[in-house]
């Protein structure tokens, strides 16, 4: 599938602006952004409930932009599942195949199936109003699937779901999705859904694609101090280049890209609190007065709104003291230039 220069306005309001994208068949692309950068848009205006402002949709080259949902052959999970209430689960699985006015026979034969791949077999005759979250989840996500659309759009399918029980759904709808080899085109807020799932993570920004690789793509190599402050479980901290000799430079660095002990920098601990594999430590840096040094703390870097420059957090196998002092290296680290735009990713011998 692909997008061609798409444009939606609400109003006078851009909400898509020359959005272009391939997503190849079979892939699990996520899409992240922050609230109101056009996710669920997206979504709408690419299953047809929504119209496009200007430009193409295309799949297996046909031009769909100006078909009705119903002939696009994509599938759409809302967030809040949009089942019926007064109806059993069966009922809610095998209505679009009774809309398409499919066999009884055939109806019977799909639905049983779908149910059995995604285990809610024995709660299809149950009223949907007396289902748990995940089966919801799974009722929706088969009366989705019963229809075998080439294309799934899913939007926060599981945020429904307590944390337990979202981890779990996480793995299983991978499975299904790599099963069954359709295309998943899956909007969320939570990061590390898109890490466990997506091929690729695209990740929006006012109506764009800012920038779309692996996870880990975008971990290590974040084109942009506004990416490395989006993305991973904290934000990629910022220096300026100053102190390590690259004048005019921001360098940006990951909490577990440094090594203790050692280094050109060093700090206080302000804080240390146990995360699930580590410590998560913040650090004011020494030198934060210094103004041919660190940034002062009340600077901000491009449109890191509120971003002190002057506290790293770091992640470290070692449980530090308040008031500690201490001191570190980097072991790799991005160079950024006056605009926010990634020059080198660094990694010293
Ligand atoms: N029907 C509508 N009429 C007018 N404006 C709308 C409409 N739907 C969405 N918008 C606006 O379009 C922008 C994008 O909304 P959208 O729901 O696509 O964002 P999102 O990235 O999915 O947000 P969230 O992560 O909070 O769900 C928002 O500013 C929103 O207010």
């Amino acid at each position: 599938m692909k997008y061609e220069n798409v444009y939606k306005f609400y109003g006078k309001t851009k909400v898509l602006d020359k959005f272009n994208l391939e997503i190849y068949d079979g892939e699990f692309l996520v899409v992240l952004g922050p609230s109101g950068t056009g996710k669920t848009t997206l979504l709408r205006v690419t299953v047809g409930i929504e119209e496009m402002t200007q430009g193409k949709i295309i799949i297996d080259g046909e031009d769909v932009s100006r078909l009705p949902p119903d002939k696009r052959n994509i599938a759409m999970v809302f967030q809040n599942y949009a089942l019926y209430p007064n109806m059993t689960a069966y009922q809610n699985i095998a209505f679009p195949l009774r809309m398409a006015k499919k066999p009884k026979t055939e109806i019977k034969r799909k639905v049983e199936e779908i149910a059995e791949t995604l285990k809610i077999a024995e709660v299809l005759e149950k009223n949907i109003t007396l289902l748990s979250g995940g089966q919801k989840q799974r009722v929706a996500l088969a009366r989705a699937l019963v229809r075998d659309p080439k294309i799934f759009l899913l939007d926060e399918p599981l945020s429904n779901l307590d944390a337990r029980v979202r981890v779990v759904a996480r793995g299983e709808l991978k499975k299904i999705q790599k099963e069954l080899g359709h295309t998943f085109v899956y909007v969320t807020h939570d990061q590390s859904e898109a890490g466990s799932m997506a091929d690729r993570v695209a990740i929006l920004r006012s109506g764009k694609i800012e920038q779309i690789g692996t996870y880990e793509e975008l971990l290590n190599e974040s084109q942009s101090t506004w990416v490395g402050d989006f993305i991973g479980d904290h934000p990629m901290n910022f220096i300026s280049g100053n102190k390590i000799g690259l004048k005019g430079h921001t360098i940006g660095f990951r909490d577990s890209w440094v090594s203790e002990g050692t280094g050109n920098l060093s700090g206080t601990v302000e804080l240390c609190v146990m995360g699930e594999e580590s410590y998560h430590v913040q650090i004011l840096l020494d030198g934060v007065k210094d103004s041919d040094g660190i940034l002062p703390a009340d600077q901000e870097i491009g449109t890191m709104d509120g971003f002190a420059g002057s506290t790293l957090s770091l992640r470290s196998s070692k449980k530090y003291n308040i008031g500690e002092h201490i001191r570190f290296g980097l072991n790799r680290y991005n160079v950024y230039d006056e605009s926010g735009k990634l020059v080198e990713c660094v990694k010293p011998s």
